[in-house]
């Protein structure tokens, strides 16, 4: 995954003198899912909406494919996006609808490239019902068959998973992977990690406009996984006693003095005795938890007001 194909440098936007976004920096690399989770508010939209062409930056550069996207209308031609509520005719059937846009982007081909997109995004194309009868769940496929008409290679969906029932957001979640799985790069947001953590590749965590941290799914599994963190004077002298003392299988030396233990049966009291026992002192140990919520909030409350 090395293919950076869209970039943010510096990237500001000010709506008077308020920043909604201020100074961006991000890359996106082929075929990621980047997950733009910040509370209400806190510039998600803007982001995604400077991204998309809707809203240009007040500073800094979009780069597409390496190249600056300033007055490049045919990189933004690349995108497939779906923001806020989708532009939708309520009183023709989910068909209709894509028809009509097919013809307006001058598409050739047009009834089967319909056919299958509806298929793919799991509507049915001789469903003739209008679409105000739909779901939200429905509605918001459909609006993702809107997204994918042009064959976009980015996906932009800016909380597509708002408003719908838990068996809708399984369903959009295994759509967004599926279509991940085509090659489609993707970017979400939500104001709710959680939503993402099962699909996301990489998370931008954005507060009042700035971006307060991204890291990757690999990271963020790390920092939320539960584990028993023991410090000693020599890591690799403590290791013989937690295996053939205490059986321990699932553990990483994380430095010479630091160890983490997966195992779930163990307590603390049982490692301390038994390293005890052996000689070996313990610095500190302590049981790591930490739910990705509360990680997210974390890093969007410790940041503190910003003062424009
Ligand atoms: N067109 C605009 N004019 C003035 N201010 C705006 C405009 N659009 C957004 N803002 C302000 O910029 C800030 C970021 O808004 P944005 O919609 O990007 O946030 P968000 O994270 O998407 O929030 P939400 O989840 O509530 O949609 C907010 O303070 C908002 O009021």
């Amino acid at each position: 995954m090395t293919d950076c194909i869209i970039e943010l440098c510096g990237v500001t936007k000010m709506y008077r003198s308020k920043a909604a976004v201020r100074n961006a920096n991000l890359k996106i690399y082929r075929g990621e899912i980047v997950g733009i989770i910040g509370k209400n508010g806190a510039g998600k939209s803007t982001l995604l909406k400077m991204i998309s062409g809707h809203v240009y930056p007040t500073s800094g550069e979009l780069h597409f494919f390496n190249r600056a996207a300033a007055g490049e209308q045919s990189f933004f031609e690349r995108m497939g996006v779906l923001i806020e509520q989708p532009g939708l005719y309520p009183n023709i059937s989910a068909y209709e609808n894509l028809k009509l846009l097919a013809i307006a982007y001058g598409l050739s081909d047009r009834e089967t490239t319909i056919e299958k997109l509806l298929r793919l995004v799991g509507l049915d194309p001789k469903n003739t019902a209008k679409v105000k009868s739909y779901s939200m769940g429905m509605k918001q496929r459909l609006g993702i068959a809107v997204a994918l008409l042009g064959s976009p290679d980015v996906l932009i969906l800016d909380e597509p998973i708002n408003g719908l029932d838990p068996q809708g957001i399984v369903e959009i979640r295994e759509l967004i992977l599926e279509l991940n799985a085509t090659g489609l790069t993707i970017l979400i947001s939500s104001h709710i990690l959680e939503e993402l953590s099962k699909i996301a590749t990489k998370y931008a965590i954005i507060h009042q406009g700035e971006f307060a941290e991204v890291i990757s799914k690999e990271e963020l599994q790390q920092r939320c996984e539960e584990r028993i963190e023991i410090s000693v004077e020599e890591a690799r002298e403590a290791l013989p006693v937690l295996e053939r003392e205490l059986k321990i299988t699932q553990y990483k030396v994380v430095d010479s003095r630091t160890v983490y233990v997966y195992d779930e049966h163990i307590r603390i009291r049982q490692i301390v005795q038994e390293l005890a026992q052996h000689g070996i002192m313990v610095d500190s140990i302590s049981r790591h938890k930490q739910s990705l919520e509360q990680y997210f909030l974390e890093r969007t409350e410790s940041a503190g007001e910003r003062h424009d």
